[in-house]
């Protein structure tokens, strides 16, 4: 299984702020140098690397001689501003002495969601890579609110690792990979040297964060695990202080956790839905919609929907869900909120009498919708 790893071209490496910052004390200079020497030795190997860093906002707490991180948005989207700065400047100047360029690119949920930006992201990524630059990664922090926020970088790696079709996706932290129980408080947990990433099983096993600076804890790594089997990508979690971690996991060494899925991977849009992470409202399918969804993989039809909240317009992002909330699928529907209330639990054969015209005849297509285990 880590054999995986020998032979994977192109790696997607991200790196927590748990790793880069001691709490509130700023970058972590010597760590990223050895990382810089680790990642100039993997692209001198042949391998392509896309570097994923959080930090900005630690940093910048930091540089701001502020005493904590703050919780006003506008202090937190400040401090990101300032930190990244001191973040971008550490790289460079640690990838000069190999020679390696570097690229800053700074992401939104906006630019992934929108499918033209998304595939204009993926032509950026892919020409930086064929001229051997190394591109480094980051939330836009300044420009994100709430609703735009992916919120954490473990998410954001495993979508850019999806961009760029990576085989692997290396998520660096602060802990030696994923354990039975959150190792700080359990001193005798265990740590998994392999796991399915689409077990949902897993995902119970996650506590939160462990630093008042790093997002997301275990949790959003396991769910950027599987969301990036879904592209066929092998993740693995592992301690970014190990000495020389990324080297030893190229060369096939088993350190850390390994997740794998032997889910077929979705094809390019369907995995871009996949990504698309939130949706503009909601449908409530009744038994045999979700049946037919799961088992058959039908179309949705506005026969087997119930409910709809939210507003949206036609070709816009739906979650359905069942009757007790579980999200079965997601997609692209063809007819707005309004229409989508005047036609529900109705046959096509009455759409125009309904609506003055004749759509389609599904509610979602299932070519415009990926549908959940
Ligand atoms: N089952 C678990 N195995 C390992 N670590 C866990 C687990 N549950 C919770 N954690 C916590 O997750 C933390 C890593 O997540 P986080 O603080 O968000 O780091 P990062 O900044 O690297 O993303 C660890 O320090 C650990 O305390
Ligand atoms: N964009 C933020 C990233 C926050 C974040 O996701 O942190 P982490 O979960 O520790 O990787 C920053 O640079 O501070």
């Amino acid at each position: 299984m880590r054999d995986r790893l020998r032979s994977a071209r192109r790696w997607v490496v991200k790196v927590g702020s748990s790793l880069l910052t001691a709490d509130g004390k700023g970058l972590d200079h010597a760590i990223i140098e050895q990382w810089t020497t680790q990642i100039a030795a993997l692209l001198a190997d042949n391998r392509q690397v896309v570097l994923v860093s959080s930090g900005s906002i630690a940093e910048g707490v930091a540089r701001l001689k502020l005493p904590k991180r703050p919780t006003r948005v506008h202090e937190l989207q400040a401090a990101a501003a300032v930190g990244q700065m001191g973040l971008i400047r550490a790289y460079e100047a640690g990838f000069e002495r190999y020679d390696q360029l570097t690229a800053q690119i700074l992401l939104t949920h906006d630019d992934l969601a929108d499918r033209r930006r998304y595939l204009n992201a993926r032509a950026t990524l892919s020409t930086l890579l064929t001229h051997g630059v190394l591109p480094i990664v980051n939330e836009n922090d300044t420009v994100t609110t709430d609703e735009i926020k992916l919120g954490d970088n473990d998410t954001l790696g495993a979508q850019v690792a999806n961009l760029i079709d990576a085989d692997v996706l290396v998520l660096l932290t602060d802990q030696n990979g994923l354990f039975d129980k959150d190792p700080r408080s359990n001193p005798d947990a265990q740590l998994l040297e392999r796991a399915n990433a689409s077990d949902p099983n897993i995902l119970a096993l996650a506590g939160p964060p462990g630093s008042s600076i790093g997002s997301g804890g275990m949790r959003t790594k396991i769910l950027a695990a599987e969301r990036a089997a879904q592209n066929g990508t092998t993740t693995v979690i592992a301690n970014g202080r190990e000495p020389n971690v990324l080297l030893r996991l190229r060369d096939g060494e088993p350190l850390g956790t390994m997740l794998t899925s032997d889910q077929k991977p979705l094809d390019a849009r369907k995995r871009w839905l996949a990504d698309h992470l939130r949706a503009k409202g909601t449908v409530t399918l009744d038994e045999g919609a979700c049946r037919v969804l799961k088992e058959k993989g039908s179309s949705l039809l506005a026969v087997g929907v119930r409910a709809c909240s939210g507003e949206f317009s036609r070709g816009e992002l739906v979650s359905c869900i069942d009757k007790e909330g579980r999200e079965v699928a997601r997609g692209l529907t063809n007819y707005s909120a309004a229409d989508t209330r005047k036609i529900l639990g109705q046959s096509s054969d009455q759409f125009v009498q309904l609506l003055g015209y004749s759509g389609e005849p599904e509610l979602v297509h299932r070519d415009n919708m990926i549908v959940f285990r």
